[in-house]
């Protein structure tokens, strides 16, 4: 039962971390690395500094790190990201940065779920560990708060990890972020799906709108769409017949469609255009073949005889250096999945059988160079809300969480034997 008038600090550390907006496309980078830094200082022990990765130095990292004793082994990372997506504010019953706590403890915002919780849940349970258990840790641990995952981490995560300072790191496992659980159960994630941008654009036969004639820009455009749909539906039937899990094919899910010609009173309507474009946004599974994908988008979703072109632009990896899938592996063969696991159960909780994430995060960048990377956020019994409107996460959830956290971090940072 959590007291409304007077709760626990952590939820309003929790509340105050959300009521800075760090929504694009305006994130207040600034405000929310100042917050986090001043609760840092407040705890023993803890190491922090800046960094950044654009010559405007308007994208801030924060990298907090807590020694251990041994600080030549393999480190463990706590990785979150500070932004979060736009939220429309006449979409919420409260609005997305009020951090409103409900009478039935939900507390809603955006970034409540994603992933604003998990940042500041590994402070709640090293502050804890710190000054209630007395815990101090043998593997080093750093925790990292990015800018910029939202819109693919490339002036975060993907130059970050290209540093002297990440190598310096000597990373042994990454914690990321992970998925609400409607169950019991927690989710855990050990690969992503790859995004593909794809705009594909159609040019043809201007003319009166009252002509027939074949191989119009219009015409063109909605036969693709018509081929990309069929190809979308094939997908979503492996799901719907039991064949395959979401995250398991690859979507293609349509996000805008441009044409035709402005008009003060909305669109000119008596003149087919000779152009028109429309755009997708594609999720690859770690076991899907680019170079299929590729032939498929230019022979059938876009061919050149049909007066279309197309761009795709691959937001992230799909291979490490020697060409593999990225996955971490969820088995016996990478112990730190088996103390993570442990840590779990003895802290009260069960893992769902491992899944690939249906969305993406920052953990490909370090899946790439070879670092086990596991995707979780302790949040069962949650609706899965992260970029939807009213996103919240109950009180006891999130509290429940730093408990989670504060036996995975223990065991993660005593784990003496590497392999
Ligand atoms: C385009 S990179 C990923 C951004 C965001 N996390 C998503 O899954 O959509
Ligand atoms: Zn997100
Ligand atoms: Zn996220």
């Amino acid at each position: 039962e959590i007291h409304h008038q007077n709760p626990p600090p952590a939820i309003t550390r929790f509340q105050q971390y959300l009521q800075i907006s760090s929504a694009h496309p305006t994130p207040d980078y600034t405000s929310a690395i100042n917050f986090l830094t001043s609760f840092s200082n407040s705890i023993p022990s803890l190491q922090s500094q800046i960094l950044y990765f654009t010559p405007e130095k308007d994208k801030p990292l924060l990298l907090l790190t807590w020694p251990g004793s041994d600080p030549t082994l393999p480190s463990v990372l706590l990785n979150s990201h500070l932004d979060s997506v736009p939220a429309d504010p006449s979409k919420w019953v409260h609005p997305p940065f009020s951090a409103y706590h409900s009478s039935d403890g939900k507390i809603f915002a955006r970034g409540a779920q994603d992933d604003k919780c998990i940042g500041i849940q590994y402070l709640e349970a090293i502050k804890r560990l710190i000054e209630e258990k007395n815990f101090s840790p043998l593997r080093t641990v750093h925790i990292s708060f990015v800018p910029d995952e939202e819109i693919g981490g490339f002036d975060g995560m993907a130059k970050f990890v290209k540093s002297e300072e990440f190598k310096a790191l000597n990373l042994g496992f990454v914690l990321d972020e992970g998925q609400a659980s409607p169950g019991d159960e927690y989710r855990v994630f050990y690969a992503d799906r790859q995004p593909w941008h794809i705009v594909i654009k159609a040019v043809g036969m201007p003319g009166h709108g009252s002509r027939m004639f074949d191989n119009s820009a219009m015409e063109n455009l909605m036969k693709s769409v018509e081929v990309i749909t069929k190809f979308r539906d094939a997908e979503f039937d492996k799901v719907k017949a039991g064949l395959a899990a979401n995250s398991e094919v690859i979507s293609a899910n349509p996000v805008f469609l441009k044409a035709g010609i402005p008009s003060p009173t909305g669109f000119v309507m008596n003149v087919q255009p000779s152009e028109a474009e429309a755009g997708f946004d594609l999720r690859l599974p770690p076991t899907a073949d680019p170079d299929a994908v590729r032939r498929r988008i230019a022979e059938e979703w876009a061919p050149s005889w049909r007066n279309m072109s197309f761009e795709i632009t691959e937001k992230g990896p799909l291979r490490d250096h020697k060409g593999r899938p990225l996955l971490t592996p969820t088995n016996d063969s990478n112990s730190w999945w088996s103390v993570f696991k442990q840590a779990v159960t003895s802290a009260g909780g069960k893992l769902a059988k491992p899944e690939i994430l249906p969305s993406t995060t920052d953990a490909r960048f370090m899946r790439q160079l070879g670092i086990p990377t596991i995707g979780f956020s302790p949040m069962r019994n949650t609706p899965i809300l992260l970029h939807d409107h009213n996103e919240f996460l109950k009180d006891s959830v999130y509290l429940e969480g730093i408990k989670v956290y504060e036996s995975v971090i223990k065991s993660l940072s005593s784990f003496a034997d590497s392999s």
